[in-house]
């Protein structure tokens, strides 16, 4: 099966978190759903560069990159996803959404009542659960 390494980060500004919803897919499982924004790691990138260009192709920020939050491993239909998560913060909340039709800045308490990718329910229940 193919194998896709991507790199995502939790931005913090205050108490609240950004969530940012993909655009329609023809792969049904991961349209229109909520994610953390970031991306593939290109070919001599680290982690943390891959991000901070992810970051800014997305959304037109730069962020403070704290530490790795959680590695996801997760078998979808077409593809294994491993995704590295970042806590990350930002001073403002100001951003463009350049690839997502969609964002929202939710507290913990919140975070659950949106429809997350598959891969992203890990990350969402350890956040809501360690604080
Ligand atoms: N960035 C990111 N990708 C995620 C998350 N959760 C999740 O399942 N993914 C999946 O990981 C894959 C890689 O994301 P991506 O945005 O770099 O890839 P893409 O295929 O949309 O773009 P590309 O073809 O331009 O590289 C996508 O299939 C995406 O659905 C997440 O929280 N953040």
């Amino acid at each position: 099966m193919k194998k896709v390494e991507v790199v995502a980060a939790i931005i913090k500004c205050n108490k609240e978190i950004l969530c940012v919803q993909r655009a329609e897919n023809s792969l049904e499982y991961i349209s229109k759903k909520f994610e953390f924004p970031g991306g593939k790691i290109e070919k001599g990138e680290s982690k943390k560069e891959a991000l901070q260009r992810e970051l800014l192709e997305e959304l037109n920020i730069t962020t403070n990159i704290k530490s790795l939050f959680l590695t996801v491993i997760h078998e979808y239909p077409d593809f294994e996803l491993t995704m590295h998560s970042f806590i990350c913060e930002v001073k403002t909340k100001e951003l463009t959404l350049n690839e997502h039709i969609a964002q929202e800045w939710l507290t913990l308490g919140n975070l659950e009542n949106l429809d997350w990718a598959a891969a992203d329910i890990p990350i969402v229940n350890k956040l809501v659960n360690n604080g």
